[in-house]
């Protein structure tokens, strides 16, 4: 797949798996916005991919993904940014047993309002130039 100077926003990609996929899009010479409710995390992690796939590719942006109003800041920053936006991965998630509503608000209420505000800039029937949502999900979630 030709990724050359496509644009992906991978939410939850200070670490793990959501980090691989940034390195994943790097690798094909995209550029990258990985957005993460941990600023240390998120800012070690720019500052680890900026250092192996040059400057300028890679940046960081602190959000909730469970705030409607981070979430379409970190879309318009985006834009705004890199001027286009290619790949959507929704990829936060948590396992809280202790509380399942907010089990459900990020991994799943979260990825919904995540997707409709991509298609928003992605559509291009509203300037974009279509795009892909990729959704992580669990074997966890078909129990
Ligand atoms: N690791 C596995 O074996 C496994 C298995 C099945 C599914 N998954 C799924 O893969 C995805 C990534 O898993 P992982 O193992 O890399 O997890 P991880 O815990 O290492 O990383 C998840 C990231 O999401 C961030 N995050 C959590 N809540 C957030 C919020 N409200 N807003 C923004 N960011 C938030 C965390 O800060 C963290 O950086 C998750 O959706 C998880 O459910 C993982
Ligand atoms: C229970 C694992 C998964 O459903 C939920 C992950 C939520 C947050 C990510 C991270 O903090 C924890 C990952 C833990 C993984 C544990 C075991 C995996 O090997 C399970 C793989 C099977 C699957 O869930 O698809």
């Amino acid at each position: 797949m030709i990724l050359k100077n496509c644009v992906g926003l991978i939410t939850g990609a200070s670490q793990g798996l959501g980090k691989a996929f940034a390195e994943a899009l790097l690798k094909k010479e995209a550029k990258v916005v990985i957005c993460d409710i941990n600023h240390a995390q998120g800012a070690d992690t720019k500052a680890e991919l900026d250092q192996r796939y040059g400057p300028g590719r890679t940046t960081f942006m602190a959000c909730d993904v469970t705030s409607l109003p981070q979430m379409k800041d970190v879309f318009c920053e985006t834009v705004q940014m890199f001027g286009r936006l290619d790949v959507l991965c929704n990829n936060a998630g948590i396992n809280n047993e202790r509380s399942w509503e907010k089990t459900i608000s990020v991994n799943l209420v979260a990825l919904i309002q995540a997707s409709y505000l991509a298609l928003d800039h992605m559509r291009c029937d509203r300037g974009g130039h279509g795009g892909s949502i990729v959704n992580v999900a669990s074997m966890s979630g078909r129990n």
